[in-house]
């Protein structure tokens, strides 16, 4: 995930020299091999499997903050975490969330209305969002105890990212001893003093309320009603097993089913992906709910475990679909024709309502799930994920095997923009999904939530999420962008973002909020 930092000095000559190249790409750094993927038949074998899950060694920077949680922990301990902890992101468990994904929503149109017509950075706004909504909905924390430590949090997330950004290019802040002394060391220790500051403060709220005997009980309200519905109208998976005139042996046509997707390509299962209904009663329990249950006395997690998770949670769950959304918003301002058909489908399902969405309401959105995937294609926001291999590796593409302690960089970045993939990749076509072409293509082409065994936990999150955050916005604003597509300045450290900000103007489409 972090490797990117590695090269940007020289990334942008690595990224045009890699088009020469379409399969494969091996760089000694040292005497450190790493082995860049981008064909998705040898991105399966790495993402699907259960041996080669351990994270390369640059994850280690994060250690100070996220310790060991679920991000960076591999072997046994990452497993019994991952199966404790992914139920908790499983749609039923997310559908008693929608309420909360509205009224955030409407909180941040009316924040950014504040901005009028001028051009303003928006994801500042989306950032200090999706900071409030996981505090609200994964941690349960209630809007009434929230103060402003929000938007500092994500703000030190920010100066953090940018600390182990010049912890990868700059060779010399690598050693801990060195770094230590210098002035980011110390800024170092200040920005963790407030982001620990507020999980501390989230994990010791819960806890006295767990002691005062209260517990957070989720429930179903539409949604198991709407459940069926969507099985009836979207239930027509075809499971038939063709051979793709691209990927011969690899690849299976399988009819995509929109709405339902969740960012995955179509065909591509996990460990969210159970049926609704086999998420029992007794685990449907948000996900600080459930940790406090399996720390009470240390008997599952320690106290310290607990931690290392909710700072896990709160960095993969905030800067991600923070950078997705103004992805989305940037390139909405850039395609107006696109964006009018965006809004055309919204004023088709709400009319002239300022009702709060519903989940069968983002099962509908399949032209804006079709852009929010399309962004996520070609501005994925972890551009690259990388594995150290403990065992050779046997790739698909060609007699090529790669030797144990090799750095694996599977770089979706490039894979998402290569043109026998996707025709015409640097042009941002939400067609690129439709269903008679996700069929056709290999499932590991698309993979910006990761894949397989250790892919995103909090994939449903985010999708379910953004549709709510960004048909809220779009109900009540057009966007406009000075800045061509074509002059974004990528910045690829640990978060895909723009380096120049995300600069957006918004057109009000109606005076007042939406309702609750
Ligand atoms: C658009 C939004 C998001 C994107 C693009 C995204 C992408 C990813 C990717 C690519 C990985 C694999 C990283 C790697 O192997 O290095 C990952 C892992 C993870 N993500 Fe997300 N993510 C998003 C949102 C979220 C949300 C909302 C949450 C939680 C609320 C979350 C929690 C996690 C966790 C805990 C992991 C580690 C899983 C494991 O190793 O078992 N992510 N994410």
């Amino acid at each position: 995930m972090f490797f990117f930092a590695y090269f940007s000095p020289m990334f942008r000559n690595l990224y045009r020299k890699s088009f020469e190249y379409d399969q494969i790409i091996k760089l000694w750094l040292g005497p450190k091999l790493l082995i860049f993927l981008m064909d998705p038949r040898d991105v399966e074998i790495i993402l699907s499997s259960n041996v080669y899950i351990d994270k390369s060694a640059e994850y280690r920077f994060f250690q100070p903050w996220l310790g060991n949680g679920l991000l960076i922990s591999t072997g046994p301990k990452w497993r019994a975490h991952r199966k404790l902890i992914a139920p908790t992101f499983h749609l039923n468990v997310l559908k008693s969330f929608i309420d909360l994904f509205n009224a955030n929503s409407r909180t941040v149109v009316e924040r950014m209305r504040k901005e009028g017509d001028k051009e303003f950075d928006c994801h500042d706004y989306m950032s200090e969002c999706t900071v409030e909504i996981l505090l609200e909905t994964a941690m349960g924390v209630s809007k009434s105890t929230q103060d402003r430590s929000g938007y500092e949090y994500a703000m030190a997330v920010m100066k953090m990212c940018d600390i182990l950004h010049l912890r990868h290019t700059k060779v010399w802040l690598r050693p801990d001893w060195l770094f230590n002394l210098t002035k980011y060391g110390k800024d170092q220790i200040r920005l963790l003093e407030i982001i620990h500051g507020l999980t501390k403060k989230v994990i010791a709220r819960k806890k006295q309320e767990y002691k005062s005997g209260k517990r957070n009980i989720l429930h179903d309200t539409e949604q198991s009603s709407n459940a069926k519905t969507a099985k009836v109208t979207f239930g027509i998976f075809s499971r038939s097993r063709k051979k793709s005139v691209i990927y011969h042996a690899h690849c299976f046509q399988i009819t995509s089913v929109e709405g339902l997707s969740f960012g995955q390509a179509a065909g591509l299962k996990d460990d969210l992906d159970v049926d609704d209904n086999d998420v029992g009663e007794k685990k449907r329990q948000a996900f600080l709910d459930l940790l406090m249950e399996a720390g009470q006395n240390g008997s599952v997690l320690t106290d310290e475990e607990v931690k290392e998770q909710v700072d896990t949670i709160m960095f993969e769950g905030h800067d991600t679909t923070a950078a997705a959304s103004s992805f989305f918003l940037s390139v909405m301002g850039c395609h107006p024709d696109i964006q009018e058909k965006v809004i055309q489908e919204l004023d088709e399902i709400f009319g002239d309502s300022d009702r709060p969405a519903t989940f069968q309401d983002t099962l509908e959105m399949k032209y804006l799930e079709r852009c929010l995937m399309e962004t996520l294609r070609m501005y994925p926001p972890v551009p690259v994920i990388a594995r150290t291999i403990n065992t050779d590796l046997k790739l698909a593409t060609g007699n090529y095997t790669i030797p144990a302690g090799a750095t694996v960089i599977v770089t979706t970045f490039k894979m998402h923009r290569q043109p026998h993939i996707y025709p015409n990749p640097e042009v941002f076509n939400p067609d690129n999904f439709l269903p008679e072409k996700t069929a056709n293509r290999h499932y590991y082409a698309f993979v910006p939530f990761s894949a397989g065994p250790r892919s995103c936990v909090g994939r449903k999150y985010a999708m379910l999420k953004l549709k709510i955050i960004l048909s809220t916005i779009m109900r009540n604003f057009r966007v406009k962008s000075d800045i061509k597509e074509s002059d974004f300045r990528l910045q690829a450290d640990i978060i895909l973002k723009r380096a120049e900000g995300f600069k957006i103007r918004l057109v009000p489409r109606k005076r007042a909020a939406t309702t609750a």
